[in-house]
This record gives C-alpha cells, structure tokens and sequence, in this order.
C-alpha cells in the first residue's frame, strides 16, 4: 500500500529530520530531485535543456526556496533560468542568492507576465504545505499568462494540501514532484498535480494517514481458485437488484459478479428472466425468499425505494452475512434508518454513495473533506463507506481510509455504479476485509473503465466487458 500523510504529520516529520541534518540539506536534496525532472520536461517537450528558457513563480517561504535552488541548478546546464519573487523581500534568502551567483534573472512582479508567456516551462514555487485559502490575487493574477508546462514544487499552488479541494484560481499542473512522503492533494486532485513523483529526502514515516492500493495489493487480494476449490467454496453472491421495467441495474450487477469471480451467483428479484437470458450461469429466482444460501449479498440497484425494497433490504440485512447495501438501498436507509434494526451485529454492511445519496444518509453534502466526510458516515452507520466521485474514498468504521486515485473521467457513466456494486458483492463473498474488498473492488473497476474508453467513450456494459482484462493486467504485473 502506498501511505499518504497529512501536512501536519509531514511537518512534524519534517522537524525531526530537519535537527539531525545539516543546514540547507533537505531543501537542496529537494531542488536537486526538482532540477532533474524540470530538465526532463525541457528535453520532453522541447528536445533539449541548454538555451532553454525556464520561469520560477516564487512565493515567501521554503516552496520559494525550493524554486530558486532548483534555478540554480538548472543554470549549471546552461538553463536561462528567470524569477519571479512575489513577495521579493521575504523571498527565501539562501535560495535567492544561489539563484544571482549563478546567473538567474530576477525579475518584477510587472514585467512577470512576458516573461511567462516566453517560458518552455514554468516551475510554481508560489505555496507549499503551509498554503491556507485559495491562491493571494497577485499569484492568481500570473496563472492566466502560463501557455508552457508546469511543473508544481510539492503541490501545486491553489489546491488545498490536506483535501485537494479547489475553491478558487490554482496552478494545473503536468508534473507535480514531491518530497519525503505523499500528501493527500496527490491522491485526491489527479487533474491538478499531473504526474506525481516523490523525491526522497530522507524521511521516514509510519502509520499513514490515508492509502492507496498498490496493483500488488489488489493482485494478492483478487480471490483465485485453487485445486480444491469448487463453485461454493469460492463464496457465492446473490444480487437483490433491479425490476420489470428497470432489468438493467440487475444485468450489470449481477455480470460484474459472474466476471469477478468464479464462484457461484444468484439472482432474486424481478428481472430475474431478463438475468437469465443474459447470464445463463446465474441461478434466478423471482424473490429473495426463495434465492438459496448466499456469503454475501448485494442490494438496493434499480430496486426502487418503496415498501417492497425496504422489506428485501430488511431480509437481506438479517441473514448474518456482509451486505453491499447500494444506490436504491442508501435512499431507503437515509429515508427509514429503522431499517437497520434488522441487521445481524457484527455482519460487515458497505454502503456505496455519490455524493446525492451521501447527502441523503449525513443530511449534508461531503463538503471539500471527503476524506473526513467518508470516515464520518463510516462511524455513523458503523460500516464500510465507499464515497464514489472522481476519487473515490473508502473508510472504515475503525478510521482506515482509502483512496483510489483515477486515469480520467470515463467512468461517469449510467450504470457504471451497478457494475461496481457486483464487484464489491463478489469480494464480499470471497471472505475478504470489507474495507479491502471495497477497495480491490474499486481499482479493478477504476482500471475497467480506462481499458474499456482507451480514450474514447465507453458505457456501463464496456466497463463490464473489460473487468477480465482489468483483473488479468493486475494479477499479471505481479506474477
Ligand atoms: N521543512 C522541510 O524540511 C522542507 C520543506 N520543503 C519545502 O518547504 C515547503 C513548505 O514551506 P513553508 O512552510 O516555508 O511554507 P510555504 O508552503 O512555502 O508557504 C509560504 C508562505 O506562503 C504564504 N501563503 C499561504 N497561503 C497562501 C496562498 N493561498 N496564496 C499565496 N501565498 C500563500 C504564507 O505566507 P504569508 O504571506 O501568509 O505570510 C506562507 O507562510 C514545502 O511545501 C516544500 O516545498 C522542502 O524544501 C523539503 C524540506
Ligand atoms: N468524474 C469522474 N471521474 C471518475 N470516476 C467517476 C466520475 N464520476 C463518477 N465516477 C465513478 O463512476 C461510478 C458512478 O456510479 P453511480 O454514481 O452509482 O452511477 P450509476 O448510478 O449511473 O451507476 C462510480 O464508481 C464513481 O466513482
Ligand atoms: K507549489
């Protein structure tokens, strides 16, 4: 797994290292790292560094600092490095000398814009870690003259360290290179930061505050078959999903679980001949009543929010097995919380909300935290929330919080949720941790849908079509 750190606990880190090491060590071991990858985008997309003309945004405290290091750095490969100081008399003073003796240009905040629009890159030393609020108007007023890449210092400036909230003008970056530790802008603001890379400066953390799914975590977690498995043994799901008119929600819940897994699936509710037409392997019945013995259950797509889909809710929340309590069944929980009664103490409940259903179970939005919002409904419902968007985050009754941090937008989509909901259902099913089956569940529909667009639109049944690939590429990168 990979750990994410809050600006709190890094700057406490920071601190210990910072009193066993020599002055100006790690804001050089962080320029050197910056240079290197500022000389890589000069050479990716103009062909070469020497003549190369780079422009450093500085701000008043160590980000600054880290900008101007790395202008030096950069004029020792002939690099016609420019500054601009935005608060010049509280510019970094180490960083600012270096930058003079090796020949950069300092340059007033008037004649800034010119030389940005000149730029082959632009390197945003504005903020760091101690940014609060949206970018100062001066800052902002530079952004709207960038035409050439940028590469952000640690985060990129305007975009809130700890929740990657943006609520004003921020740097879009191509390339954001980081220090000592991830903070949670790089896992919850993917559009912002660009590309992120960590440069190691010596720090050393534990007990992260968020995570992300590494594919090796996924790929040990994905349940495989072994020589004395059998169609039951691997966990058997059933799909309490979909109706007469709505059968959609059904087939694309109950497929993405026939593809997740070899184990067996069963499906009860209305659309149960609609299923079958489609998933020949599934055993369909018209009522949870009659579906047979399950390890998991999924409940609640296109089931409708009226009294029939609160009492398949309330049945299916008492069989003392984990429940993927999703779309209709988040509605039908938010609106009658009684329903929980009938759940069995102890039996895992995951609930699967954007951020419409989010409201409806918190009464309020998840607001710019979503961290902070999925752990809060996670204590609440004692269960697993997976809080869908952009970044989806997973949280745990116990704090543990996951990130999954996504490539592009493709998986907006109708349906998209219902395949997800399969999937969850199938690990559920499996055995596995709530939480971590929530989250394996999420990186492998994250990555279906990638592979499915490939650039262009795909639809809910692509995403479905592409689970095999999505699993066979993880476990492949591993094995
Ligand atoms: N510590 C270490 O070991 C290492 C640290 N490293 C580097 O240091 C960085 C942290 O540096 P830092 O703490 O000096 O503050 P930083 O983020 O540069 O902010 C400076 C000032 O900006 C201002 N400001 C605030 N909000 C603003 C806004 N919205 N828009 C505009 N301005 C705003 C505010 O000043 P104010 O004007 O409010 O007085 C604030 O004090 C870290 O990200 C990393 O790059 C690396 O070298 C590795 C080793
Ligand atoms: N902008 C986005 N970028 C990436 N993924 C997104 C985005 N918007 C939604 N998603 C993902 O798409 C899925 C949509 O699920 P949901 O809202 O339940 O839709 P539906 O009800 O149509 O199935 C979720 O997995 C969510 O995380
Ligand atoms: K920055």
């Amino acid at each position: 797994m990979q750990g994410i750190w809050t600006t709190e606990r890094i700057r406490a880190a920071e601190d210990r290292l910072l009193a066993v090491t020599p002055d100006g060590e790690l804001m050089r071991r962080a320029a050197f790292g910056l240079a290197v990858h500022a000389a890589e985008m000069l050479a990716e997309h103009t062909g070469s560094v020497s003549g190369r003309r780079v422009t450093l945004l500085v701000g008043s405290g160590n980000n600054g600092g880290d900008a101007l290091w790395a202008g030096a750095f950069l004029r020792r490969r002939n690099v016609a490095v420019s500054a601009i100081l935005l608060k010049p008399e509280r510019a970094h003073g180490p960083g600012l000398a270096a930058l003079k003796r090796s020949g950069g240009k300092i340059v007033s905040l008037e004649d800034g814009p010119q030389w940005i629009s000149r730029a082959d890159l632009v390197v945003d030393g504005i903020v760091g870690i101690s940014a609060r609020g949206s970018l100062r108007p001066d800052a902002a007023a530079l952004l709207g003259h960038v035409g050439s890449p940028v590469l952000a210092v640690d985060l990129p400036s305007g975009v809130d360290p700890d929740t990657g909230a943006v609520d004003g003008p921020a740097v879009v970056a191509d390339r954001t290179v980081t220090f000592g530790a991830l903070k949670p802008v790089h896992a919850l603001a993917p559009a912002s930061c660009g590309e992120v890379f960590l440069v190691d400066i010596g720090l050393r953390l534990t007990d992260p505050d968020l995570q992300r799914l590494d594919t090796a975590d996924v790929a040990a977690a994905w349940p495989v078959p072994g020589p004395d498995d059998d169609k039951y043994s691997q966990g058997v799901v059933g799909i309490a999903a979909g109706s007469a008119t709505y059968p959609g929600a059904a087939v694309l819940a109950a497929g993405a679980a026939v593809r997740a897994t070899s184990g067996l699936v069963r499906y009860a509710g209305h659309a149960a001949d609609v299923v079958r037409g489609q998933w020949p392997e599934i055993i369909a019945t018209g009522s949870v009543t009659d579906a047979g013995r399950v390890q998991a259950w999924v409940v609640g797509p296109g089931i409708g929010t009226g009294n029939e889909g609160r009492d398949v809710l309330r049945f299916v929340l008492g069989r003392g097995v984990p429940v993927c309590a999703d779309a209709d069944a988040t509605t039908i929980i938010a609106r009658s919380p009684d329903v929980l009664d009938a759940r069995d103490p102890g039996t895992p409940l995951v609930l699967t909300p954007h951020a419409g259903e989010f409201e409806r179970l918190m009464g309020a939005p998840p607001g710019a935290d979503r961290v902070a919002a999925a752990r809060s409904a996670a204590r609440k419902y004692d269960a697993v929330v997976l809080l869908k968007g952009h970044c989806t985050v997973i949280a745990a009754p116990d704090g543990r919080a996951l990130v999954n941090t996504p490539r592009g937008s493709w998986l907006a989509t109708a349906g998209s949720g219902d395949v997800l909901s399969g999937l969850v259902g199938a690990l559920l099913a499996s055995g596995l941790d709530p939480w971590l089956a929530a989250g394996a569940a999420t990186h492998v529909h994250s990555l279906a849908g990638s592979l499915a667009a490939d650039g262009a639109p795909t639809s809910a049944s692509g995403i479905l079509a592409a689970v095999p690939d999505a699993i066979r590429s993880v476990r492949s990168l591993t094995s």
